[in-house]
């Protein structure tokens, strides 16, 4: 990272195991092997579809622990969690493949793609093109791609690679400049996290402040801090296409229940900025 002057953030030390972790499964995996997998690997969906439409599009996470909160959920079976998502009318699963801080792996992601017929996010902190064969390898339709951990070479690239092999890549950002980046690099599909990753913060008025200058033609993601239908009709008046949602949903008593709320409350086009006045 290029800032050092503030010492290590928690990104840091999280990108550390990253690194970690990934140098041990390609020395286990080569990449041409994880090419095959992906060849085999069922056609990615269609996460444009998925997240676009007249309505605010819900995105449910499968998250055991957070660098924040620590553990949230065992969830022994991923599967049935992402699978009771479905059910309730979530439009995309995402899963946190992330091991240290957040519990996850990709044989969750296996599993979920098993399981579900919607399209999967691959929530990971992804540094190289490895990870994204990764991602389509275990099924993945889309790949976040934080522009806070990547050079901008890194992400104009990352996302071309990710488009040539089929999945569609969800640029996160949390800033302005972040945006101006992500935006330059030709992202179709932006989240503005609310969280600010080096500080653990989250802060619900960053979407309000960063979404009016996204490009019209731009899928806008909001991420983090969703408690129920209130925070997504908020979101969704300053103008978000989606809502990213982890914590509330593994922590409540039924998450096939919470994610029908969240959808209910965003299949309301009078909520959306476009239909509030006329038409
Ligand atoms: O659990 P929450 O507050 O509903 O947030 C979900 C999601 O936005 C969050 O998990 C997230 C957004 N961007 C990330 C990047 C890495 C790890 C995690 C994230």
């Amino acid at each position: 990272m290029s800032e050092r002057t503030e010492g290590p953030s928690v990104l840091d030390d999280i990108l550390d195991g990253v690194r970690a972790d990934l140098a041990a499964r390609q020395q286990a995996v080569s990449i041409d092997e994880l090419k095959r997998r992906a060849e085999r690997a069922q056609p990615p969906r269609d996460a444009m579809a998925a997240l676009g439409g007249d309505r605010v599009s819900v995105i449910a996470e499968v998250k055991r622990s957070s660098p924040s909160k620590g553990a949230l959920a065992a969830i022994a079976d991923p599967a049935a969690l992402a699978a009771d998502y479905e059910a309730g009318g979530a439009h995309v699963i995402s899963v946190l493949t992330e091991r240290r801080k957040f519990g996850g792996s990709l044989d969750d992601l296996a599993a979920v793609r098993a399981r579900v017929d919607i399209p999967i996010l691959r929530k990971d902190f992804i540094l190289t093109s490895y990870q994204l064969w990764e991602a389509r390898a275990y099924g993945a339709d889309l790949a976040l791609l934080m522009v806070v951990c990547l050079e901008q070479e890194a992400l104009v690239s990352l996302i071309e690679r990710a488009e040539s092999i089929g999945l569609t890549p969800l640029v996160e950002v949390h800033t302005e400049e972040e945006l101006e980046r992500a935006v330059a690099a030709g992202a179709r599909v932006i989240g503005v996290n609310a969280r600010n990753l080096k500080t653990l913060e989250v802060d619900r008025d960053v979407f309000a402040k960063i979404a009016p200058k996204i490009p019209d033609n731009v899928i806008k993601i909001a991420e983090s801090g969703v408690r129920g239908p209130h925070d997504l009709l908020a979101y969704a008046r300053s103008g978000a296409d989606a809502v990213l949602v982890g914590e509330s949903l593994v922590t409540g008593k039924d998450p096939r229940k919470a994610v029908e709320a969240l959808v209910t409350a965003g299949a309301h086009p009078s909520t959306r900025p476009d239909h509030s006045t006329e038409g």
